[in-house]
């Protein structure tokens, strides 16, 4: 049952709550989490201290950890899909030897396991929502826990509907004409809600007509590609292949959104980029730090192009997810189209593993003859 009474003067009072609780996990504080008569005390393991672990000790009975499913199948154990942990002894140390230096499991639990229960579940949604290591501390909400600090108070059910709430309180709330090199002037227009933290950007590249087809490219933001030119990936090509093929073709709509690794966000994805300089793919990094294959939603990007008076789209990209995304928010998707770029010896095996783990369609991208010797840094092929 979520809150009751959900309006305020400044909007959803759930809303409100569970941003509270974001910016109070993100800032390593506890919050309370409550789920019909249960309530309980939630510490991201991002941030945990000896100081923190002892205040949740303090709480009714034992403190544990709650992971996901992914996490526990990492450590050669398969509890589905969320599992609370008793970690014996509950100490910085016990919790360091079993999250790892490089945040990796490198030892089996100690403790026992169990399903985690709605408010431990709860718990660990908000440590992904404020872009934490998904993992979260919690205990029993006893009477001297909350007395050491008035600790602010969330319902589990408003948790579990935020992003869906956030993603249909879409708005334009600026707009402004930018030019670029290569592309002419186009219209940046920001929304606020959808997914991240940040606000969403849709750059209208030429003039493309509402009411007409229109060409789309839906982009996850990736800092280290997209501004930096990393080679680890192909985005940063994507994205200037895509901007550029969209002036040279009469204009188009890039919807830019704030998705940083996958929706993982940067620290979590430069984790990640560890764990790949140690072997793992980029799918197997991600399961090691407890997350599942992709944690973005692109539901509200059909909405962003609706506001922009768009019904009818060609699709840029080699991500079924999107397709169906947009199809399912009732978008006519006249056609697709894939965005390749020339693969570099840095990237390859991120390419293949998209390919090969989540159906990304890249099939004949030269990923299979790939020969590290030649082009390395090869232009992007255009789109
Ligand atoms: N977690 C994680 N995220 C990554 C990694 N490399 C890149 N990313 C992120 O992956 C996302 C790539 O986004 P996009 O370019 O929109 O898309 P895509 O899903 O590959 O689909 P298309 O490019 O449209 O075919 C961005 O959010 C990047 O920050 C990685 O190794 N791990
Ligand atoms: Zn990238």
């Amino acid at each position: 049952m979520e809150s009751a009474n959900a309006s305020s003067p400044f909007g959803d009072a759930r809303q409100i709550a569970v941003e509270r609780a974001i910016a109070e996990f993100r800032a390593a504080r506890p919050v309370a989490i409550r789920s019909g008569s249960t309530a309980l005390v939630a510490f991201p393991v991002d941030g945990a201290t000896e100081a923190a672990m002892a205040f949740l000790q303090r709480g009714d009975g034992k403190p544990r950890v709650i992971v996901p499913g992914e996490k526990i199948l990492a450590a050669g154990k398969w509890i589905r899909p969320v599992a609370a942990l008793t970690l014996e002894p509950f100490t910085m140390e016990a919790l360091d030897a079993y999250f790892g230096r490089d945040e990796r499991v490198t030892a089996a639990a100690n403790g026992s396991f169990r399903a985690a229960d709605r408010a431990e579940v709860a718990g660990l949604a908000l440590s992904n929502l404020a872009l934490l290591l998904p993992a979260v501390l919690v205990a029993d909400a006893g009477a001297s826990a909350r007395d050491a600090l008035p600790l602010l108070t969330v319902d589990a059910e408003d948790v579990f509907g935020f992003r869906d709430r956030e993603a249909k309180a879409l708005k334009i709330v600026s707009r402004a004409f930018v030019p670029l090199e290569g592309a002419g002037s186009c219209e940046f227009v920001v929304f606020r809600g959808g997914d991240g933290f940040r606000d969403q950007i849709a750059i209208l590249v030429g003039n493309p007509t509402p009411g007409k087809p229109v060409s789309v490219r839906i982009h996850s933001a990736c800092l280290t590609g997209d501004l930096f030119g990393s080679l680890k990936c192909d985005c940063g090509e994507q994205l200037r292949g895509t901007v550029r093929a969209m002036a040279e073709e009469g204009g188009g709509a890039v919807l830019y959104l704030d998705q940083e690794g996958r929706g993982n966000g940067i620290a979590n994805k430069i984790r990640a980029y560890r764990l790949q300089d140690q072997g793992f793919d980029t799918y197997d990094a991600d399961e090691l730090l407890g997350f599942g294959q992709d944690q973005r939603r692109f539901d509200f990007a059909a909405d962003m192009l609706r506001l922009l008076g768009f019904t009818s789209v060609r699709l840029m990209t080699n991500n079924p997810l999107k397709i169906k995304a947009l199809r399912d928010g009732g978008l006519n998707v006249l056609s697709t189209h894939r965005v390749l770029t020339r693969p570099t010896a840095q990237n390859v095996k991120y390419l293949a593993a998209k390919r090969d783990k989540a159906g990304h369609l890249l099939g004949d991208a030269g990923l299979d003859t790939f020969d590290s010797g030649e082009h390395p840094l090869s232009p992007a092929r255009h789109p």
